[in-house]
């Protein structure tokens, strides 16, 4: 049996592929390269020595995924394939709510007809809005979400959570990703962001190599500990961790629907995310105070104790290991996946 990984070509997906390989399991990923390269899953089987099967195929495509689930014995799905750019997604909402919800609707309406009712599913700390409390449970209310991208894994959410009430066989478990950064320890895979990134560690590794001058930090008036935003910023192989315990849950636990923050429980300024990256680069990082951002928060970091007691997990690397293997993989890719 496998687990297929929609959008396991991506960022957080090619490094959940290398821990489920790395932890025994057959992995089939469906991937329409839409924001990936094939090369990431090649060097997944460099890293691991396994094998990935691979289809090129989009989730919006039925007749695809319905061949694919024809053909492979699939026990359960982790579902990353999506759009995630927050300030893209004000401009083409059609095309984020047709990617995003569509999607999903197909992926799930071909697991049920193939008889496949567990899916781990990418949510984010984004549903919580400005959150009603800090650090961040899972029993936070779900806040004003500013974006079409937030409101899809809002709505996303709810989908999974009615299609388990409408057949109690399915189990749904919601992973709240907290901010991932990193890269695998090898350097060979990593974040490989289309032209300049939106978020802050791509934006500032690009800086340390020179393709970009230097940082806009986006508002220093917060209430915070220096007047920049909080993020709980997590390695992503921590959080690729984080998908096999949470596989591994689904193994083990009645039907239902789980929800889990996937954090550090610790917040770093966008300074001390500077500071801690020219300490792993050795340069100085050229920044500029500009205005605050629309739609960002103050500070936003996880309690991540729900997670701790009911899936085993917790995160082991901190912001320096972090900040080192972003510049690791960025130095020996310096234009990611196209060297
Ligand atoms: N990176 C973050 O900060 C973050 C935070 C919270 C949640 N998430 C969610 O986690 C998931 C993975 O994020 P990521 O950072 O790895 O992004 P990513 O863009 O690197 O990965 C998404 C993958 O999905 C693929 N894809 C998109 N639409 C598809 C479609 N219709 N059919 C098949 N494949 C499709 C893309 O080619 C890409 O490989 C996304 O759902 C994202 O919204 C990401
Ligand atoms: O050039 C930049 C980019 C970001 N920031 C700041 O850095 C912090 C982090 O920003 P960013 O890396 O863009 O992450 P978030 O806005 O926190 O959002 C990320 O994390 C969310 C989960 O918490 C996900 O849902 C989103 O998809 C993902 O982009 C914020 O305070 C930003 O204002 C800057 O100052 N300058």
């Amino acid at each position: 049996m496998s687990i297929l990984v929609t959008g396991g070509a991506g960022f957080i997906g090619s490094h959940t592929c290398v821990e489920l390989l790395n932890a025994g399991y057959e992995v089939v990923v469906v991937d329409n390269l839409y924001n990936a390269s094939e090369k990431a899953l090649e060097r997944v089987e460099q890293i691991t020595g396994k094998k990935v099967t691979f289809y090129e195929a989009d989730i919006l495509d039925r007749d695809a995924l319905n061949a694919i689930f024809d053909k492979e014995q699939i026990e359960s799905v982790i579902h990353f394939a999506g759009y995630k750019a927050v300030g893209e997604s004000v401009r083409k909402p059609i095309e984020y709510y047709y990617n995003n919800i569509t999607g999903t609707l197909i992926l799930c309406d071909v697991m049920r007809k193939h008889n496949v009712k567990n899916i781990v599913f990418s949510s984010s700390a984004t549903v919580y809005g400005d959150p009603a409390f800090i650090p961040i449970t899972e029993e936070c209310p779900k806040g004003k979400i500013t974006n079409p991208y937030g409101q899809t894994k809002g709505m996303l959410e709810q989908v999974l959570t009615d299609i388990f009430v409408s057949d109690p066989e399915w189990r749904v478990v919601l992973l709240r990703y907290f901010n991932p950064i990193g890269a695998h320890k090898s350097g060979l895979i990593g974040e490989d962001p289309k032209g300049i990134p939106n978020n802050l560690v791509p934006y500032v590794a690009q800086v340390a190599i020179g393709k970009l001058k230097c940082l806009g930090v986006f508002g220093n008036d917060y209430d915070t500990h220096d007047g920049t935003g909080v993020r709980d910023y997590i390695h992503v192989v921590d959080l690729a961790k984080g998908h096999v315990a949470a596989i591994q849950k689904v193994e083990k636990t009645e039907p239902g629907v789980l929800i889990y923050n996937l954090g550090t429980g610790k917040g770093y300024s966008v300074l001390d995310v500077v500071h801690a990256f020219e300490k792993a680069c050795g340069k100085e990082i050229p920044y500029e105070i500009k205005p605050r951002r629309a739609g960002d928060i103050a500070t936003c970091y996880a309690d991540p104790t729900k997670a701790k007691k009911e899936l085993g997990w917790v995160a082991e690397y901190g912001i320096e290991e972090m900040c080192e293997d972003s510049w690791r993989w960025q130095t020996m890719n310096p234009n990611g996946y196209a060297d």
